[in-house]
């Protein structure tokens, strides 16, 4: 993983479907690279690369985006495309997620989405009862980041900014990954959260069309905004 100073996000560019734009983003060492199975997505990567191709692609932030998929499927994707983190995009609870922490590589680390809607008290009890849905007594811990997006009927990829004032009401007890219509026009307000994200989650307002990203535009946002602040 590349070293950065740790006050500076990381990045993830979530929705790769273009073996050359991977290639691209490698060089410009983007820590985590997003792919989508999940079918219904305009980025589902299986429409575009096999998993045989994606295990030929050496990098160590493979992340495989799942809606809803069931446990064993995962596992399958996980192991041929040879990924490193498993984010659960859907409504996923404890019990499954604890089941699939059993039955993947204690390496593979999982990432739970918390898709936010308005920012009001029944998000937040939402949003409380996933960080309590942690076993503490777990030999492994089950989800090692959060991350949260714009809730939607799609579930992502929205290219919409939720309230991020919302996260300054909670202790977040894990490190997160910040996501929802993050571009160059709104980055500039995340001196707002009081607890600095782990790294930023970039698809659809980098894109030329859905899957197909406008890889200059990363570089430059990625030169300006995450080097030293
Ligand atoms: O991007 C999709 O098409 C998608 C569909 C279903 C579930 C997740 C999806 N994307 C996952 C991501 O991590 C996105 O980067 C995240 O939703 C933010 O996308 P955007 O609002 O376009 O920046």
């Amino acid at each position: 993983m590349n070293q950065q100073p740790s006050n500076i996000p990381k990045l993830k560019v979530c929705g790769l479907t273009q073996f050359n734009q991977i290639q691209e983003l490698m060089a410009m060492n983007v820590d985590f690279l997003g792919f989508i199975f999940y079918e219904k997505s305009p980025r589902y990567v299986l429409n575009h690369l096999s998993l045989e191709e994606i295990s030929t692609i050496h990098h160590h932030g493979k992340t495989g985006v799942f809606v809803n998929e069931d446990a064993d499927t995962i596992l399958k994707i996980v192991q041929k495309a040879g990924l490193h983190f498993v984010q659960l995009h859907g409504d996923e609870n404890d019990r499954f997620i604890g089941e699939l922490r059993q039955k993947l590589d204690p390496e593979v680390k999982i990432i739970k989405v918390i898709r936010i809607g308005e920012n009001d008290s029944e998000t937040k009890n939402k949003i409380l009862q996933t960080f309590n849905q942690q076993p503490a007594t777990s030999s492994l811990q089950p989800i090692s980041y959060y991350l949260f997006d714009t809730d939607g009927k799609a579930f992502g990829g929205t290219g919409k900014q939720f309230d991020w004032s919302l996260l300054n009401d909670l202790t977040i007890p894990l490190p997160y990954f910040l996501s929802g219509g993050i571009s160059e026009e709104n980055i500039g307000n995340i001196d707002v959260l009081y607890q600095q994200p782990f790294a930023l989650d970039i698809n659809s307002k980098f894109e030329i069309a859905p899957g197909n990203k406008d890889t200059s535009r990363i570089k430059k946002f990625k030169a300006q905004y995450l080097k030293d602040r």
